[in-house]
């Protein structure tokens, strides 16, 4: 409707990564903006219309997938991945003013930003003892309530500039200077996002149970049809032990006649799979497409396949070759 704003959430309070990828949405600065205090909440207020859609932490170049995001969308009401966002992280340690280094005992933030620091803090806080925070803002905030069971936090810089009582003890404490988080924004599931040449589908398939060699059946859905993999983690159901889903990025959209083909193909051997997305790449590279994978091959051959069917049927009905009545 025009004139009426979009309600985003997006793992809170102000100043998470989560919300810095959020900005990175060209209309999110007009939106409403919604902080939730985990990513269940926010994919929650998306299932319950309460906002259009969640930005929420997916994989990290660091510590690899973020379990609580991959879960949460494998199950429950279905939902469907529209948009990928990357955002370069740099952490600092923060602590409210005159509070010096040698005083911190306990450090509290994400868990994905703890591991991305650990190195860090063995070097220079052996001792430190780690609290969990709901997000890096929400431990960064923290701190200034009068009853706060840590000392310092892990956040971004930006969180330390905004909040007046806090203060930088320590800048550039992440391990890895290069690390990137995949953050993406998921809305209940309506129109695919346009193929752009540039794309990736995102499904999770169940690993059908004592047939040996499923696990490759699954991948070659995707190497047979010339389809990239670009992320494949194995998460347990929490049914019991032993079961588990696949969780998987593929280079392509499911409006490429391969991709659908290995949708169907993955819908034969596990019928429960679930569809997360088909949506843009954020780094735009365009997927190279074998020629005999392409959507003119796919359909040549259908015509092929069809042309013989089309003889058979016309040979029953002339009652000159072996009909299935015959
Ligand atoms: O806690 C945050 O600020 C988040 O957005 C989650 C997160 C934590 C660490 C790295 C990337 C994202």
């Amino acid at each position: 409707m025009p004139g009426t704003s979009r309600t985003y959430a997006f793992l809170g309070p102000e100043g998470t990564f989560t919300e810095a990828a959020l900005l990175q949405v060209p209309d999110a600065l007009q939106a409403v903006r919604v902080p939730a205090s985990n990513v269940n909440a926010a994919l929650d207020a998306v299932r319950d219309s309460v906002a259009d859609a969640a930005m929420v932490p997916i994989e990290n170049s660091v510590e690899g997938g973020v379990t609580a995001t991959l879960d949460a969308i494998a199950t429950g009401q279905e939902l469907w991945i529209i948009r990928e966002v990357l955002v370069p992280i740099s952490f600092v340690l923060v602590a409210r003013t005159g509070v010096r280094l040698e005083d911190v005992r306990r450090v509290s933030t994400h868990g994905h930003a703890w591991a991305q620091c650990r190195l860090w803090m063995d070097k220079n806080m052996p001792g430190a003892e780690y609290v969990p925070g709901s997000s890096t803002a929400a431990s960064a905030v923290g701190l200034l309530d009068g009853d706060c069971q840590y000392d310092a936090a892990i956040c971004a810089p930006l969180v330390a500039r905004e909040h007046e009582g806090l203060s930088v003890l320590a800048e550039n404490i992440g391990d890895n200077p290069g690390a990137v988080t995949r953050f993406v924004l998921v809305s209940r599931p309506g129109a695919l996002p346009a193929r752009t040449g540039a794309d990736k589908t995102t499904v999770v398939v169940p690993l059908p149970e004592d047939r040996p060699g499923a696990l490759m059946e699954i991948v070659d859905q995707f190497a047979s049809r010339g389809v990239n993999l670009s992320r494949i983690e194995s998460r347990p159901t929490g049914q019991y032990l032993g079961h588990y889903f696949f969780s998987i990025d593929a280079d392509g959209h499911a409006g490429e006649a391969r991709v659908a083909d290995a949708l169907a193909g993955l819908h034969r051997i596990s019928p429960g799979t679930r569809f997360l997305g088909s949506y843009s790449r954020a780094d735009r590279q365009s997927t190279p497409v074998p020629a005999h994978t392409s959507d003119e091959a796919f359909s040549a051959a259908q015509s092929w396949v069809e042309s013989i069917l089309a003889a058979e049927s016309l040979a029953g009905e002339n009652g000159s070759g072996a009909s299935p009545k015959a």
